[in-house]
């Protein structure tokens, strides 16, 4: 490791400070008083006490100037899953994040907490409150989820308590809020399609959906209880709203917030589940023909049936993570947020 350079504990770079969680969480960060860097791919936005570096994680050199001085990084970049991109997913979250680990390294850096993911443990199986000790999925459910553990993996192993280089990863499920351009604009395509008439299965199933705030909280007191004497260092903390909900009441509640029908009328999962598989065999087919992007993925069927939600008891016993914002709260802030989603506008 290179020489250590002195840094102040309040100066953090966000790697993907330019995404749907990094934005946000870079916004708290700055009410908190640290002086933040961005380093990401694209710029999306500007902000007062923030600089941004526009690279490519993969790059050491791009990261070393964004790291110079810092003693804390969070890194929460990643392709987005949709993107279906196996090669992709490799170079940025396994090599790319081997990277950050040695420009951290190299750079000084005290602190590296990774947004990791509860879904490192599913395999479309139900999990009922599960704990963070249940082994990495064999079969992960896509290659985005694969990737994610080798990533989480990496980070957990590189914690060093002798060189001074702590790390720690954050295993947020299901995240929704103000901005997110996955959850809530895709269930609102699905519904503007016609396609959110059905629920899958007995509409029974628990899931964890978890407000940003509540994901930048557990991202913020796991950067500020991460010491060499603290049982954070190179442990994985599962951090959810803390009340799971039925998956389909979730997508109701937020559907006919926005003025949409709720779904009525039910399916049997393994009939779906088997149609989404046969569907995927045959764009897997035709690939070098069309490309088609079906709505019902095996992987969303899975995630849409099945009940998966996550204890965060040891969040709470070793960082004292408590949600800041209930699910009920959260829903009606969402759904405010996004005028332009409403039936009809
Ligand atoms: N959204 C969700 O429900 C969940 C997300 N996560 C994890 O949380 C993290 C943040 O997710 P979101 O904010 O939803 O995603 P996002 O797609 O909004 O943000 C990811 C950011 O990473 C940047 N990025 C991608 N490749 C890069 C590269 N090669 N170099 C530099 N920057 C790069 C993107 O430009 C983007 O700004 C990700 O690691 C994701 O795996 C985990 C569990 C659930
Ligand atoms: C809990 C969790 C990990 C959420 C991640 C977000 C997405 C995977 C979901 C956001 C909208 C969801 C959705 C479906 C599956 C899961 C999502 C993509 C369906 C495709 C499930 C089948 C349907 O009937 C339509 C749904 C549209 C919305």
């Amino acid at each position: 490791m290179a020489t250590r350079i002195r840094s102040s504990s309040k100066r953090c770079a966000v790697v993907g400070g330019s995404g749907f969680l990094g934005r946000h969480l870079v916004e708290k960060l700055v009410e908190k008083g640290y002086s933040v860097s961005v380093f990401d791919i694209r710029q999306s936005y500007e902000l007062p006490g923030v600089t941004f570096h526009q690279g490519d994680l993969c790059n050491k050199q791009d990261l070393l100037v964004a790291l110079r001085d810092v003693s804390l990084v969070f890194h929460c970049a990643s392709p987005a899953p949709s993107s279906d991109d196996q090669a992709l997913f490799q170079r940025v979250n396994v090599e790319g994040t081997r990277t950050v680990i040695q420009a951290c390294q190299e750079a000084g850096v005290q602190k590296l907490v990774l947004t990791s993911s509860a879904s490192v443990v599913f395999e479309g199986t139900d999990i009922k409150n599960g704990e963070e000790d249940l082994p990495y999925a064999k079969k992960p459910i896509d290659y985005y989820t694969q990737t994610k553990i080798q990533q989480e993996k990496l980070v957990l192993q590189a914690c060093n308590k002798e060189k001074g280089f702590l790390t720690v990863a954050i295993r947020p499920h299901g995240i929704f809020g103000p901005r997110d351009p996955q959850l809530v604009p895709i269930l609102v395509d699905t519904a503007r399609r016609g396609k959110m008439k059905f629920i899958i299965g007995d509409g029974s199933n628990l899931v964890d959906f978890t407000f940003v705030e509540n994901v930048v909280h557990g991202h913020v007191l796991a950067a500020e209880y991460l010491k060499p004497d603290s049982p954070l260092c190179g442990k994985a903390y599962h951090i959810t709203n803390d009340e799971p909900i039925r998956f389909w009441d979730f997508m109701s509640r937020v559907l006919v917030g926005l003025g949409y029908d709720a779904p009525r009328y039910h399916l049997p999962y393994s009939l779906v589940y088997g149609l989404a598989l046969l569907l995927w065999l045959l764009t897997l087919l035709l690939r070098p023909l069309i490309t088609i992007k079906p709505t019902f993925t095996p992987m969303r069927v899975a995630l849409a049936g099945t009940h998966h939600y996550y204890s965060c008891a040891r969040a709470k016993h070793d960082m004292g993570y408590k949600p800041l914002v209930s699910l009920h709260e959260a829903i009606a802030q969402t759904v405010a947020s996004y005028p332009d989603l409403r039936r009809g506008a």
